[in-house]
């Protein structure tokens, strides 16, 4: 991607647990200012590739290359914390961050929405609560790629909306990379620069608008998702190239585009 130096490429990754090859020759590039949004059904191997980008898995073929230096700050998918232990929001924020001043923890959950939380109890977060303090954690290493394992999981639909509106405006603020899994299409579309859809392998890849008119796409998520992005994209009056791009004098816009519902 132009003007958006690599932070991470991959090439040719695979990971093979025992028998089963998980990831078949991957190869793909995040990138500086850039939201990268991973989809995949269930067990598409979308957590084992965020885990080889995190260097906790090595590939069982292929290479991993960082930028030097990289710091990258991570949002796990589940956190199991024993709820018999107290655990402040503060508290919780310094485990991983113990020289953490109080002025730059206040600063970090201002910006996820989330400063009046600092002396509550972990626990009793609601499910928007904690994302947004786990938000905060990844944050705290002022990372220049931020990894997200499905950052609304537990979220109703407003705060999902609201999360991925934040994580936008923390791109926009910060200029990192950020690396995101999600299972939600339609909300993920308007907020992301590239989809990469995995299944075992790269099934289809680019703009989420090209992503979206790819045949291996539908064939991947089957009618109902793709009827719900089609809702999203009901507004469609223009055509995209293969990069994603408005194509200004496309023959089909003689006629206003109608969405093909798979
Ligand atoms: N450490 C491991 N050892 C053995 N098998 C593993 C290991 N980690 C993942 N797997 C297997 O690899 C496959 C892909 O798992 P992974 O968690 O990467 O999928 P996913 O796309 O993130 O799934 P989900 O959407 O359900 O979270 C699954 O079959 C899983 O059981």
């Amino acid at each position: 991607m132009q003007n958006h130096p690599d932070l991470v490429k991959l090439e040719q990754v695979s990971v093979r647990f025992g028998r089963q090859e998980t990831l078949k020759n991957i190869s793909l590039s995040l990138h500086d200012n850039c939201i990268t949004t991973l989809i995949g059904p269930n067990g598409a191997g979308k957590t084992t590739l965020v885990r080889v980008v995190l260097g906790l898995i090595k590939p069982t073929s292929g290479s991993l290359w960082c930028t030097p230096g990289l710091k990258v700050g991570y949002m796990p998918q589940k956190l199991q914390i024993d709820k018999t232990m107290p655990l402040t929001v503060k508290r919780f924020l310094t485990l991983g961050a113990q020289n953490a001043s109080a002025a730059l923890l206040e600063k970090t959950l201002d910006q996820v929405g989330a400063q009046h939380l600092l002396m509550h109890s972990f626990h009793d977060l609601s499910g928007g609560e904690t994302q947004r303090v786990m938000l905060a954690r990844a944050l705290l290493r002022d990372p220049k790629l931020l990894v997200l394992d499905e950052p609304v999981q537990g979220v109703d639909v407003n705060g999902q909306t609201e999360l991925y509106a934040l994580i936008t405006a923390i791109r926009e603020q910060r200029k990192c990379g950020i690396l995101m899994i999600s299972h939600d299409l339609h909300l993920v579309m308007s907020s992301t620069d590239h989809v990469i859809c995995l299944n075992q392998h790269v099934c289809c890849s680019g703009h989420p608008a090209r992503v979206s008119n790819d045949p291996s796409f539908i064939e991947l998520f089957g009618r109902s998702q793709a009827n719900a992005f089609a809702l999203y994209n009901h507004q469609h009056d223009h055509c995209h190239d293969t990069h994603g791009e408005v194509i200004v004098d496309h023959p089909s816009l003689a006629e206003k585009e109608v969405i093909t519902r798979a």
